[in-house]
């Protein structure tokens, strides 16, 4: 089991956002998870990436606890969050970007100790490797085209497509994305739903939050819904969206 999750518990004062939740997540899945506004989507996973410690109950990682870990200590260890809204820089291009979110990826990849050598030695290694790394994503992202472009021209699909590339140029085993399709048209999502069937492929395991049932459902492999803070489906995709429980509680009619 990649990411193991026993029993977590978040609560704001007397609010239990989320509320004695376990599920396992194995290497390579696709993971959704459902659920209306304020059922605990995106607590669950800012707990699971560091942004917020839990109340009580334990996160594993590869069999070690990092529930208590800061976010940038999850995310050295291979677990990375996209954003709902990328802050991105709006004078900045698609490149300048991917340079900046890069400096995990040197770290991790390179250690410390060889890119002082690098940057001692010959910056100009160091400038191909981070160059080489930047146009395979973007090429993975479908925005290859678009790497000279400034942030501010972007469209808002680019925009989140961006963000999704930032996280994937630190070479995330596990990629957390929170609302990808929201504020989406329909090509913009087939466009989605494409390159992160892609980042599967590429061996990148991937656990989604969205509103979006029929993109969640198509894609995910395993989904988990959530009411008041706690599951009260998880197997299945298409077996968990026709629980009716989910139907009841999310959908209002089967597969809104
Ligand atoms: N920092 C916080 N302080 C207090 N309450 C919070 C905080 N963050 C979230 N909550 C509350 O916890 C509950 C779960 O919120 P959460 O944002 O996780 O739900 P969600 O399923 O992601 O909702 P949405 O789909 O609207 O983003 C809500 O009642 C919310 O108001």
């Amino acid at each position: 089991m990649l990411l193991d999750i026993q029993g977590l518990i978040k609560r704001f004062g007397g609010l239990t956002a989320v509320s004695n939740v376990s599920f396992g997540i194995e290497r390579g899945e696709i993971v959704g998870i459902f659920g209306p506004n304020g059922s605990g989507k995106t607590t669950t996973l800012n707990l699971i990436a560091g942004i917020l410690q839990p109340t009580e109950g334990s996160i594993l990682w590869k069999g070690n606890e990092i529930g208590r870990l800061a976010s940038f200590e999850v995310a050295q260890q291979g677990l990375i969050k996209t954003f709902q809204n990328p802050q991105l820089f709006p004078e900045l291009t698609v490149a300048q970007h991917m340079r900046i979110a890069c400096h995990l990826h040197i770290k991790r990849a390179l250690g410390i100790g060889r890119v002082l050598t690098l940057l001692r030695g010959t910056p100009g290694e160091l400038d191909g490797v981070l160059t080489r790394k930047i146009d395979q994503m973007l090429e993975l992202c479908r925005l290859a085209d678009k790497r000279g472009e400034v942030a501010g021209a972007l469209s808002y699909g680019s925009e989140k497509m961006l963000g999704v590339a930032m996280g994937m140029v630190c070479e995330p085993e596990l990629l957390l994305l929170d609302e990808p399709a929201s504020g989406l048209g329909n090509d913009e999502i087939s466009n989605l739903d494409a390159v992160l069937r892609d980042l599967r492929t590429h061996g990148v395991t991937l656990c989604i939050i969205d509103h979006k049932v029929g993109f969640l459902g198509r894609l995910a492999d395993r989904a988990i819904a959530l009411h008041h803070g706690a599951i009260i489906a998880v197997g299945k995709t298409t077996d968990v969206l026709d629980n009716s429980a989910v139907v009841e509680a999310y959908l209002g009619k089967k597969h809104a």
